[in-house]
């Protein structure tokens, strides 16, 4: 089955009781077991429930893993899956990373004992020399957030494997839509399905996938065990919204391409940070790995211009944290999504004050270039 087809056909397609073609939503917290100590299929809605499955079915399937599990975020994803190892354990983990990860990882991951080296995955070499004995995993994002760097999902796989070290990948900027990180030698794919997954803004989720029959068993028992599990309507919902991720991509692609060649071509535009463009310096890696690039951009304004009175006057692109809805959403990072950040480390990491973050949304093309041209004027 092609991918769009997956998206619409995969999962529990049909309820095996009704033969509904929609997953009903069991909303039941537990299930009547017939036989005392038997091993019933559903026992208890934590341990697992059929409508969660049938999400958990098709995310497997989209990203060619063995087994997915769904979370109550994306967070928790994360969370489930530092949680296969421990005390002691050592990470080589991405520089540009979404603000929230950068926090649970220093907030909280380390007062388990877990370490961590901070590394520029777009630099073989670095990521290489930072492995130790004790290293377990490496871990990135990749187009990452918010400066869409590209880090080589193949390589850094072989590098990590030479090592015996697992990879993680958050492919929560691409999507399985525009990249597989297991088909690259990935060990672990995880998601804020929050995003272009869900699609519509009404959802918080996150998901995890492996191809690894051992890592998802652990995966299914620290599910459990921590119990940040999807509930039934959320799960539901997020099916629903992942049905039309082709279509939606798709879209979404074209209005980003349009966006950037409007950025391009405004005198109030500095840099831009975009893997499509032919001289951003992960092009060629993002055109090996990715379908396309994906409609996330980042820029600076030309110096001395005001990012605040930018975003705050924009009419129709909300000024929003999160990203991946049909809404085009506007942010800017220092402030909002990656203030968790001290200010020193995001500007050695390259996160600079006034950068700006666009998700471009599905809206026709000329409404959301109107906007940002009728905001941009009044820097004038
Ligand atoms: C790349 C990335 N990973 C993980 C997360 C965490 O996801 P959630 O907000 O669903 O917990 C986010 C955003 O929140 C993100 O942008
Ligand atoms: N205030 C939230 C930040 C949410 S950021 C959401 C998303 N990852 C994005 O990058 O837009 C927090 O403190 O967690």
């Amino acid at each position: 089955m092609k991918f769009n087809t997956q998206l619409i056909h995969g999962g529990n397609s049909e309820d095996p009781t009704t033969g509904a073609v929609s997953t009903p939503i069991y909303r039941s917290s537990t299930f009547h077991q017939h036989v005392l100590g038997g091993e019933p299929k559903w026992e208890y809605s934590r341990t697992g429930n059929p409508t969660r499955a049938s999400l958990e079915k098709l995310i497997a399937e989209l990203e060619h893993g063995a087994a997915g599990f769904a979370f109550a975020s994306g967070s928790a994803a994360i969370h489930a899956t530092f949680s296969l190892f421990s005390q002691g354990d050592h990470f080589v983990v991405g520089s540009d990373v979404y603000g929230g990860t950068f926090r649970l990882i220093n907030k909280v991951l380390k007062r388990f004992g877990l370490e961590f080296t901070v590394v520029d995955m777009q630099d073989l070499e670095a990521v290489e020399n930072a492995i130790q004995d004790n290293t377990v995993a490496v871990y990135f994002e990749t187009p990452t957030n918010p400066l869409l760097q590209i880090a080589d999902i193949k390589a850094i796989a072989d590098i990590a494997k030479k090592h015996g070290v697992k990879t993680i990948v958050d492919n929560t900027f691409a999507t399985p839509y525009n990249q597989q990180p297991l088909t690259l030698g990935a060990d672990i794919v995880v998601h804020s399905a929050t995003k272009y997954l869900g699609g519509h803004s009404d959802v918080v989720a996150g998901l995890a996938v492996t191809n690894d029959e051992e890592i998802a068993e652990q995966l299914a028992f620290l599910q459990n065990s921590i119990g940040s599990t999807l509930g039934p309507d959320d799960s539901w919902l997020l099916q629903r919204g992942m049905k039309t991720l082709g279509a939606r991509m798709r879209v979404h692609q074209e209005n980003a391409n349009e966006v950037i060649n409007f950025l391009q071509n405004d005198n109030h535009i500095g840099k831009i940070y975009y893997p499509g463009l032919k001289d951003f310096p992960g092009h060629e890696v993002a055109a090996k790995q990715m379908r396309n690039f994906g409609a996330m951009i980042s820029f600076e304004l030309k110096d001395g211009l005001d990012a605040k009175k930018f975003v705050e006057s924009l009419q129709l692109i909300d000024l929003a944290e999160s990203l991946g809805g049909i809404e085009s959403l506007i942010e800017v990072p220092a402030v909002m999504t990656h203030g968790s950040i001290p200010r020193e480390i995001r500007l050695e990491n390259g996160i600079k004050d006034e950068l700006i973050r666009l998700s471009v949304g599905i809206e026709d093309p000329e409404d959301i270039i109107a906007d940002l041209q009728q905001a941009l004027k009044k820097l004038d």
